[in-house]
Formats: C-alpha cells, structure tokens, sequence
C-alpha cells in the first residue's frame, strides 16, 4: 500500500512537494481553498513529470494517486507525513496546526515549509508540540534537494529519525539544523544576497540584469558545486583558508556590504526592481522561466552525478535505493528469474540526451547499452571492490541496431542476455524496450582483463559461477532475432 502525504497549502511550494511525494510513488492528498490549486498544482506537476524523472538513472516508482479535498480532517487522516506551506503567517500557521493535531495519528510527522519562524515559535500552544518540526525546502521542491530539518528540544530522537529517513527515501538531503534561528541557514546568506542587491539597483550600480550576470557567470556556478568554505579555501592557493583569510581579512572593516543598513522599503523601489525584471524577463511566462529553470537544474545536477559530489551524490544514493526498491538485481543471487533476460536498465530519457531532431541520440543508446554491461558485470560480482582489486572487463567489440527512436520523459527499460560466457570472454544481448516497443538491440563481446598488465586474464571463480549460472539458465531462450549481424547484411 502506497504511504500518504497530505500537503496543507498548495501553492508554488505545495505543489512543488506535492509532485516530490507523488513522484517518488506516494499518495499524495491537498487542502487549500483557493479554487485555483488544482489547476495551478496540475501545471507544476506537469513539469515535474518532464524533469524530475531525468535526474535518475534508475526508473522512478509508479507515479501515487492525487486526490484534493475540502476540510484538512479529510486530509490529513492516516497521513504519515503532512507538510504545512501556508502562507508566511504565524497566526494562519498556529490556526492550521491546531486543525490539524485534531485529526492527524500522534506518530505522524508535521513538517513546515517556513522560510524563517523558528520551531519553537510553531509549537507554541500546539497539543503535541513534539510532532512540529520546520522542513524547510527550496523552490523548485521536486529537483534541489536541500531540506533544512530544524527540531526543537520537544522533538524525540526517535521522530528526527523518522522524519530524516522520508527526506532521504524522497531523494532529498536532510540538513540537521543543531540550534534554532530566525530564518534557519541558508535564508540568511539568500537576505543578505538579497539586501545587498536591492541596496546595488537603488544607487543605481547596477540594474538587475547586471546584478543576475554577475552571479550566474561567476561566483553562482562555483558556489552551486563546491559552496563557499570550500571555495574560498581553494581560492587562499596552497596555504589554503589561513592565505585566504590573512588577505581578505582587512576587507571586513572596509565599506565592502551595506548588510548594517536596508533601503527604505516604499513603493518607490518595488517600481524600480520589478520595472527592471520585467525588462529583463517580462518576454517570457512564468511557466517558460521555470521550464529554463528545470532544464537548467537538472543538467547542472546531472554533470554533479557524473562527479558522485554534492547534490550528485544525494542524487546517486537515491538510484540505488529506487533500483533496490524495483526488485531490480544487484547481485546474481538477487535474480528472481535467472532464465529470463535480466533487467539491467530501467529509465527516464533525460534532457541532455535528446538531439537537434527532437528523439534521443545515437551516442545515447551506447550510454544505455554500455550502463546495462556495468550492472551485468556489478551482478556477477565485477564490482567497485572487485575492479579495486585488479580485475574488469574491457569492450573489444559493439554492434547496435537502432530499430525505433523515443523521446524525452519516455521509460526505457535494457534486458540482457549472456549468450556465452568462457574463459576470458563474454558475449552479452542487450534488448532495449519502451513498454512492449523493441527500441534498440546492443551485442558486445568484453574480455575480462588484469588491470595490471592491461592483458586478458581468466575470470575469477566466483564470476565464471555467476556467469555459467545464468547462461545455462537462458540457455533455453530461443537465439534473438538480429544477433551475429553485421552491418549492411542482407535479413
Ligand atoms: N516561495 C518560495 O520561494 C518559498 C517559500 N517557502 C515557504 O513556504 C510557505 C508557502 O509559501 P508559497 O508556497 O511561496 O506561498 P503561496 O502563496 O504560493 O501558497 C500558499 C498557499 O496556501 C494556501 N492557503 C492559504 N490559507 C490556507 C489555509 N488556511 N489552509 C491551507 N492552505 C491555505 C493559499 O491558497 C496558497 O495556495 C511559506 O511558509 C514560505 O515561507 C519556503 C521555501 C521557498
Ligand atoms: C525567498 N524565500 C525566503 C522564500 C526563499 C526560501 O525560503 C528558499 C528558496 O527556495 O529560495
């Protein structure tokens, strides 16, 4: 049975939970009164749906239902997590938690989305106080993964737990915030960003677009990898932080910020700042921005990966436990049918895998192709340690026919076959499938190797077992259509 969300508010950060929860195979149920959020948080969804699967390398759990409804007793019964995004009112949020410890189980976890009220503010008065604790996301929710997780002492190991384990099961990275704070970490760097921006356009320094320049060519990539300590340290050379600090230290007593003061919020300069925007980005909708915002998101996220860092490795951690939780093998003995081609690739097409013609590209299908040889050769016990140790295989040979083409979002699924497996040598068949529709077929011959003399060597015995195992089990698998082709042959 599917586990319940029940979102309490639904606007830009509602939905955007929403669709994280939903999208990681949760039912998900909303309250909000404002007639327009079911439409507003299709539309999220709607994007969610195209970008958020292209962060995983491994398919995404069948999408949990949606269901909208008309009081929070409604909602909020048998939830095991209810997430409050009402709006940045401390009386509404009070109103919305009382409503709702009246209905919800005792053991189910209370998150709020709160920019900046501290958790002990949220559980004044509350009935359980234990069961509130500040979940604070960033926007768009369903790709960063940054969840500030910030308790008070009313909180119990046991509920910190449970609550870090459904951040981490969604995909996401709990923060522990140790001691409570107006406006939690990373909102106080984002308002004296902000601040500081809105003090540049007044005098007149820069407009806004001059201002978002010089974040996104510089410094707002650097941080997006490595975050500040670390880059400053990087930037002290090789006497690193103490280099660093020695030199720049001085500037701190110098007029370098204007944090000590904040320009006079009137109308005056909302009409300065939102005249510029809309000059700068008034051409586009919002919706075509966060589209911008998602490919551009997922792209960054996905070269992050490729590095296992950062938002990446968050983003690593969460495929292994989504192939896990697909059944899908990771070892020979995991293999719930060995006679039948064992599924090595189950996944979303992401964006940067589509070409000028609008499907995916050729190169793609040897990506896909050559994951599904990893996770084969991670199945028969080819893995990191193993490779540590000394021993891989090499590709010495690859032939793919490309037979139908599929497109962004679309699932695609690899099953493969060992066709022979002796000595040194392996003949694998990869079949690439979207639903029943063959997509493409992949046939490799990999001689396993010493990593030392780069020569061929002998499999191990526990490899050349697993690799017997499930030849002779597919042994009875008539020969695939297409195998032993070559190019340009007559059928
Ligand atoms: N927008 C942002 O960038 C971020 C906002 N947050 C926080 O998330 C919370 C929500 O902010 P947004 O989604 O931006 O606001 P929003 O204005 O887009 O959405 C708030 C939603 O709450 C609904 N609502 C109002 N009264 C309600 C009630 N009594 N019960 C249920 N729903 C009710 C409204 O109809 C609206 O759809 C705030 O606490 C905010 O600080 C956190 C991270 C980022
Ligand atoms: C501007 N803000 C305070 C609402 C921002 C956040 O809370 C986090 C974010 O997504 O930037």
């Amino acid at each position: 049975m599917a586990r319940v969300a029940a979102i309490i508010g639904g606007g830009v950060i509602g939905g955007g939970w929403a669709a994280r929860f939903l999208l990681n195979g949760w039912d998900v149920r909303v309250f909000d009164p404002d007639p327009e959020a079911e439409r507003k948080i299709s539309e999220v969804l709607a994007n969610a749906r195209v970008s958020m699967p292209g962060l995983s390398d491994t398919a995404l759990p069948a999408e949990g239902a949606l269901t909208f409804h008309d009081t929070i007793a409604q909602t909020v019964e048998g939830a095991e997590w209810i997430q409050e995004s009402v709006p940045e009112r401390l009386d509404m949020k009070l109103k919305v938690y009382a409503e709702i410890q009246a209905h919800c189980a005792a053991d189910a976890i209370i998150g709020s989305s709160t920019s900046g009220f501290k958790p002990s503010e949220l559980q004044e008065g509350a009935t359980r106080p234990g069961q509130i604790a500040v979940t604070h996301p960033f926007n768009p929710v369903y790709l960063l993964p940054l969840i500030e997780l910030v308790p008070t002492d009313a909180n119990s190991a046991d509920m910190i737990a449970r609550a870090k384990g459904v951040i981490s099961d969604i995909g996401m990275f709990p923060l522990h915030v140790r001691k409570e704070i107006d406006a939690h970490i990373a909102d106080r760097f984002l308002e004296a960003v902000w601040r500081e921006a809105l003090w540049l356009v007044k005098d007149g320094v820069a407009t806004t677009e001059e201002i978002d320049e010089a974040i996104r060519m510089g410094f707002g990539i650097r941080w997006a990898q490595m975050g500040l300590f670390d880059t400053y340290r990087v930037a002290g050379g090789e006497a690193g932080m103490k280099h660093f600090m020695a030199q720049f230290g001085p500037a701190l007593k110098w007029p370098w910020t204007k944090l000590m003061d904040v320009p006079e919020f009137n109308d005056e300069l909302v009409d300065l700042i939102a005249g510029q925007s809309d000059e700068q980005s008034g051409h586009m909708t919002i919706r075509e921005m966060e589209r911008i915002r998602d490919n551009n998101l997922v792209s960054m996220m996905r070269a992050l990966k490729a590095q296992n860092f950062g938002a990446g490795a968050v983003m690593n951690r969460h495929d292994v436990k989504l192939a896990l939780d697909a059944g899908m093998a990771r070892r020979a003995a995991d293999i719930a049918d060995p006679s039948k081609p064992v599924v090595t690739v189950s996944r979303a097409v992401p964006i940067d895998w589509l070409d000028y013609n609008g499907h995916m590209t050729e190169s793609r299908y040897l990506h896909a192709f050559a994951d599904a040889s990893d996770r084969l050769m991670e199945i028969i016990g080819c893995d990191q340690d193993y490779i540590a140790t000394g021993g891989s295989f090499f590709t010495a040979e690859t032939h793919i026919r490309h037979i139908d083409e599929t497109h962004l979002g679309s699932r695609i699924e690899v099953r493969t076959r060992v066709l022979m497996a002796e000595g040194k040598k392996m003949h694998l068949w990869h079949e690439m499938y979207a639903g029943d529709k063959l997509l493409a077929t992949g046939e490799h011959i990999l001689i396993h190797v010493s990593l030392e003399t780069r020569r061929p060597a002998p499999f191990s015995p526990e490899i050349a077992a697993n690799l017997a195992m499930i030849s002779e089990a597919q042994s009875g698998l008539p020969a695939p259509e297409g195998a032993g082709r070559y190019v340009g042959q007559p059928r």
